[in-house]
């Protein structure tokens, strides 16, 4: 039996008929003004919606951070929210610089409730909303476009005169036909038109008029179509902020907003990290920092995102996701061996004050109190860059790059057999099992080097090790302690490459020293030694390379008898 398409259920969203359209050749140089609705359309949505004491708790936050409008509830909806607004306003906790905005619905006792909740403010925004979509039209209110109209006017003019009777606040309006994106544009225009007409908005005194995606229905550039044939077509345009709200159902919000920027949006309304109805509405973080990285101030303080992320996760109950742009825990994080080379590459190069060009990272973490730590984490994906980036981060050890490519080696071993994360720390205790912890079959014990400017073995040593448990005193001498040294052992060794560098400074100071050398004519392996005399690590080092290939061959030999 043929199974019936489910795509045929649906109807693909109209176009706009914009030919001219102007919007895709406009640059964002300067912020949009910005709208918090994070205790109104967030709270909204929350499975518990957030007591006084947590609304008040983000409301701080969000005047730390630079919010200048702030939608701080629906008053009419419960007796806590207008008790919230109430105690902003009585015990003054509204900052001169911040204009708060009360939603209701267009019926009356809801509007005289709501304009009752900020009497006594120095300044408020009255927002009305109606459905003006035609499902909303057909589905929910049973009403024609006329009857929809009325009920914006009625409750327009109502607003009006109700303010009138306070006039020490300086009172807004802000409008929103809520469905506009899936609305005719002939219609959302003659709505909002019907309603500046009666507020009567001026360049001086302008009011808002905010376009909501309510639920996001198409594409973006389909939404910015929309927002710029409004803004070209409203009466009163000189007079009138246009706002956008967009939810994220298609999830293409934030392109929906810079679109909508672009296309003629003064103004964005939105909630921190994308809370809200459904799929949230669009994330302002996110846009503020979209905007910081094009080389634009936002106006918004997210230099501790952490911070401000705690905060909304503990007054939502919700968390942010670890990939969540700008703030999630992995966000700044590289697994994979290519990211991490040249992520490591980049931080080297990255000179303070310039402009910002590491790989893979779009913004310095710092710029969001993020530190570098937490940029490289290793695990099976990862190369040598990661792991040798770790261990000179975290215990200043600074491998050769030829030994980073065999320490490596070992490290993917690990991470393979385990199948997960090895920690900065994991990888440090794998370098000390693999190299400075290889005393068998020789362990150093002591040294005593004698300078003898007339021998052409300028240098002469004695050593005490212990050899397979038993106590070993070895004499040389060669042109430097590490010659003379190989020279004592009495092996047959080829030294090929040597390293060293100190680690910390001060009295605390050790050497850290690397050997690459050939044993027995087999294959070259590196040795590390640490010690706080830097002849001591070298002979260390030395040892430990003689060890490792040892073993190597004892090994081997193991094998090739069980064969
Ligand atoms: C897209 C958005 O996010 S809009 C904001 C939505 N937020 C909220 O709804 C949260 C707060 N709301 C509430 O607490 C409640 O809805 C209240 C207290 C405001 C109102 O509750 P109720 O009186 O029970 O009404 P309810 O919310 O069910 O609304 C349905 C009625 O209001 C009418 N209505 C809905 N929206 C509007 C509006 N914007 N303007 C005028 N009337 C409206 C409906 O047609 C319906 O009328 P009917 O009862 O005659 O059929
Ligand atoms: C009331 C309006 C602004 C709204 O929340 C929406 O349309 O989503």
């Amino acid at each position: 039996m043929m199974l019936q398409n489910p795509a045929t259920k649906y109807r693909a969203f109209p176009p706009v008929n914009l030919t001219d359209r102007q919007w895709p050749n406009q640059i964002i140089s300067k912020p949009p003004i910005w709208m918090s609705t994070d205790l109104r359309d967030g709270n909204q949505s929350l499975i518990e919606p957030m007591s006084a004491e947590k609304k008040l708790r983000f409301f701080d936050m969000l005047i730390a951070v630079g919010l200048k409008e702030i939608e701080v509830g629906f008053p009419s909806a419960s007796q806590t929210d207008f008790d919230f607004v109430r105690k902003l306003v009585e015990e003054n906790r509204i900052p001169d610089d911040v204009t708060i905005i009360v939603l209701t619905q267009s019926r009356e006792e809801l509007i005289r409730r709501t304009v009752d909740s900020v009497v006594g403010a120095k300044r408020a925004i009255i927002h009305l909303y109606n459905s003006v979509a035609p499902v909303f039209r057909k589905v929910v209110f049973g009403m024609s476009r006329e009857e929809i109209t009325q009920i914006a006017t009625t409750g327009t003019t109502l607003v009006k005169e109700l303010v009138a009777q306070h006039p020490e606040t300086e009172w807004g309006f802000e409008y929103t036909p809520e469905s506009f994106s899936t609305t005719e544009l002939d219609f959302s225009k003659h709505i909002c038109d019907a309603v500046s007409a009666i507020w009567k908005p001026t360049p001086a005194n302008k009011m808002i008029i905010n376009l909501p995606s309510t639920v996001e229905c198409s594409t973006p550039n389909v939404y910015a179509d929309q927002i710029e044939w409004m803004s070209r077509k409203l009466a009163r345009r000189d007079s009138i902020i246009i706002s956008v709200h967009p939810h994220n159902d298609r999830g293409t919000a934030v392109a929906s907003a810079e679109l909508a920027v672009m296309a003629g949006a003064d103004r964005v309304e939105g909630c921190l990290f994308g809370n809200g109805e459904r799929t949230g509405n669009v994330d302002l973080v996110t846009l503020a920092m979209n905007l910081y990285t094009q080389g634009v101030n936002p106006g918004l303080d997210f230099s501790d995102i952490d911070t401000v992320r705690k905060c909304v996760e503990e007054c939502n109950q919700l968390p942010v996701h670890p990939r969540h742009p700008y703030a999630g825990d992995l966000v700044f994080t590289a697994f994979s061996g290519s990211h991490q080379d040249a992520i490591k590459k980049g931080f080297a190069k990255q000179q303070p004050d310039s402009i910002w060009e590491v790989p893979y990272l779009p913004i310095d973490p710092a710029d969001l109190g993020r530190s570098y730590d937490a940029v490289i984490r290793v695990n099976s994906q990862s190369g040598k860059g990661g792991m040798s980036y770790l261990l000179e981060q975290e215990y200043g050890l600074v491998l050769p790059r030829r030994l980073q490519i065999e320490f490596s080696r070992a490290v993917q071993a690990v991470a393979d057999a385990t199948g997960r994360e090895i920690a900065a720390q994991d990888i440090h205790e794998i370098f000390q099992r693999e190299y400075l912890e290889q005393d068998a079959p020789y362990a150093y014990g002591s040294h005593r080097l004698v300078e003898d400017t007339k021998n052409a073995e300028s240098v002469q040593i004695d050593i005490n090790l212990t050899h397979r448990a038993s106590a070993l005193a070895l004499q040389g001498g060669g042109n430097g302690p590490i010659d003379a040294f190989v020279n004592a052992l009495g092996l047959d060794i080829k030294l090929m490459d040597y390293h060293e560098h100190s680690i910390g400074s001060g009295a605390n100071a050790k050497a850290a020293c690397y050997v690459e050398l050939r044993l027995d004519n087999g294959p070259t392996l590196f040795g590390a030694g640490i010690d706080s005399n830097i002849v001591t690590a070298s002979f260390k080092a030395v040892l430990s390379a003689v060890n490792r290939r040892i073993k190597q061959t004892e090994g081997e030999k193991t094998t090739a008898a069980a064969a």
